[in-house]
């Protein structure tokens, strides 16, 4: 008799994050955030790809960092077992803690992945080169190169494998050109059909990925929002319609100050 071939679920993995309904601490960070307040915070994910804008300081990083946890991640980056950072002397609390008062909905729970942070992510970095030789192998070596490439080297070697992939931040070092190189990794690993990304940015090319499910985070919560509705993209269409002027109004002349001319060819008189 001939074996069935074995069906492997597809992404998403994780198909939703709650509160815990017996949870009741909402006063120190990370429980404080405005996103959790009232108690009844919940995130389904139906896509492979979900991606998450909003203001700096609303708690993007944060969720992230409870959802890494959730899925067995170090908050400060890695993969599943990876400690890249020593916690015992940091004085902050770490976002990761979230994940206490969080209920993950898997199907079915993976372990594999990881959860890439701009900020960690030479600490990581210099991190899997020690394990490496210290098990006499070849370590990644990712910091032998600029920030930007050592940040797409990395996406081209990690993300196309099975897991959940947390990325908060990717485009930090990316021109625009390698942004899109970087959409089209995610393009591949989305067809491949094994793996899950959740991804924070602030990058309007990322957020215009075809297919994601773009959110927004503001302290009502989150919400699905089309890229051209964020901030980010009228702003970023707004300066490029008209660059002189946009500039301009970041600088109004104060009362008294000669009208400058911002693209003038002329050195400086210092
Ligand atoms: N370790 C910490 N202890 C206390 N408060 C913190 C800590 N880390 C962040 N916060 C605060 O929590 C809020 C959310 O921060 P978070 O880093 O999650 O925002 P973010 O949306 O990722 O911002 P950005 O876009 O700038 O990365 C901010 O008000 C921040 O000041």
């Amino acid at each position: 008799m001939s074996k069935k071939p074995k069906v492997r679920a597809k992404p998403p993995y994780l198909r939703s994050i709650s509160i815990k309904s017996t949870w009741t601490d909402f006063e120190a960070y990370p429980y404080s955030l405005p996103l959790l307040q009232g108690g009844d915070f919940s995130l389904r994910f139906d896509h492979p790809i979900t991606i998450i804008v909003g203001e700096n300081g609303i708690g993007k990083s944060t969720l992230l960092e409870g959802i890494a946890v959730l899925a067995g991640f170090d908050d400060a980056g890695g993969g599943s077992g990876y400690r890249p950072v020593d916690h015992s002397m940091a004085i902050e609390t770490p976002g990761g803690i979230l994940s206490k008062c969080l209920i993950g909905g898997w199907l079915p729970k993976v372990s594999a992945g990881w959860f890439f942070k701009a900020e960690t992510f030479f600490s990581v970095a210099r991190y899997l080169d020690q394990a490496a030789r210290e098990s006499n192998e070849m370590g990644p070596d990712f910091l032998s190169y600029s920030h930007g490439e050592g940040f797409l080297r990395f996406f081209h070697e990690r993300c196309r494998r099975r897991g959940i992939f947390i990325l908060d931040e990717p485009e930090s070092a990316l021109s625009p050109r390698r942004q899109i190189e970087l959409m089209r990794i995610l393009r591949e690993a989305e067809h491949a059909g094994e793996a899950q990304f959740i991804i924070a940015t602030h990058s309007p090319l990322i957020m215009a990925y075809p297919g994601a499910r773009l959110l927004r985070m503001t302290k009502d919560g989150l919400s699905e929002i089309d890229f051209r509705e964020t901030d980010h993209f009228s702003l970023m269409k707004e300066f490029t319609s008209d660059p002189e002027t946009f500039v301009a109004e970041i600088f109004p002349p104060s009362e008294g100050d000669e009208q400058m001319d911002l693209y003038s060819q002329d050195p400086p008189p210092y």
